[in-house]
């Protein structure tokens, strides 16, 4: 575990520790020796850290053979494309980078690809706690970019938007052309809401992360699953059987 005395990484500890099928070998934080991980003979890492230390920690595991199941937000493109270009050179190695883990959030972002076609407007509301570093989210980044990708494969129109003054940031963050609004409210741990109009009506889908145990069962999934799956695998869905 790399971030095990974090809030996700403590709990993702406990959860290999209590299962029968896997054995927690290093649990690695901040200051402590990454080689601990090859030491301890780890076949897989879970990567719940930092935006600014991923890429390194990624780019260590794939050198040494290990696969990797990262939680850590803040991937863009740019990201993506370096982690295929190192797995080149390591083609028995699986990563798997997913926003989110948890299958209430995996499925509102299906839901919202799912309905963005059938509506003029839509936009996503993310709500965190204080504490995150990135912004947007890592899950409302790939909820955008899906919502984004159904409407250009149904070919909708642009969506309406009269502001033509105001102040900067009071849109939004545009992505892929869907408008993303951040939260950091103290009490919080995560929640998204997408919203839906048309002609009359509204749709909201949200999901809300009440606690952080919420994520172990995905986490748990791609641990079983990514030694079957070499190369970079984005998102969970992909083992996940929900069609
Ligand atoms: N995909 C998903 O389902 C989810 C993703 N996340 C993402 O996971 C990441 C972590 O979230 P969270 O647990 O809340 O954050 P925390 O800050 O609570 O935990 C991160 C931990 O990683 C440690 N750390 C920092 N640098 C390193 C390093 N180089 N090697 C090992 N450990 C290091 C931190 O130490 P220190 O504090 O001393 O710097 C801290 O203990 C974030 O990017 C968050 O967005 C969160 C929830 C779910
Ligand atoms: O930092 C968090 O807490 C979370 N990060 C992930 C994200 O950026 O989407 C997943 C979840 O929202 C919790």
């Amino acid at each position: 575990m790399l971030g095990a005395r974090g809030k996700v990484g403590a709990e993702v500890c406990r959860a290999v520790e209590s299962a029968d099928d896997t054995e927690l070998v290093a649990a690695v934080d901040a200051g402590d020796d990454v080689e601990e991980l090859v030491r301890a003979g780890a076949e897989v890492v879970v990567d719940f850290t930092h935006p600014d230390v991923v890429m390194d920690n990624l780019r260590f595991c794939i050198e040494h053979g290990i696969h990797a199941v990262v939680g850590t937000t803040g991937f863009d493109q740019s990201r993506l494309d370096q982690l295929e270009t190192w797995l080149v050179d390591a083609p028995g190695v699986g990563v798997l980078v997913a926003p989110n883990f948890s299958i209430g959030a995996i499925l509102m972002m299906r839901f919202a690809a799912q309905a963005a076609p059938f509506f003029d407007s839509v936009e996503v509301v993310e709500l965190h706690h204080p504490d995150k570093a990135d912004a947007p989210s890592g899950t409302a980044r790939r909820t955008a970019e899906l919502i984004a990708a159904a409407r250009r494969e149904a070919g909708s129109a642009p969506m309406p938007d009269a502001t033509s003054t105001g102040l900067e940031g009071a849109r939004g963050a545009d992505v892929d052309g869907v408008r993303v609004h951040g939260l950091r409210i103290r009490g919080l741990v995560a929640h998204q809401e997408v919203v839906l109009g048309a002609a009359g009506e509204t749709l909201t889908i949200r999901h809300d992360s009440l606690d952080r145990v919420s994520f172990t069962p995905g986490v748990m999934v791609g641990v079983r699953s990514i030694g079957d799956h070499p190369g970079l695998t984005v998102g969970l869905d992909a083992f996940l059987d929900i069609g």
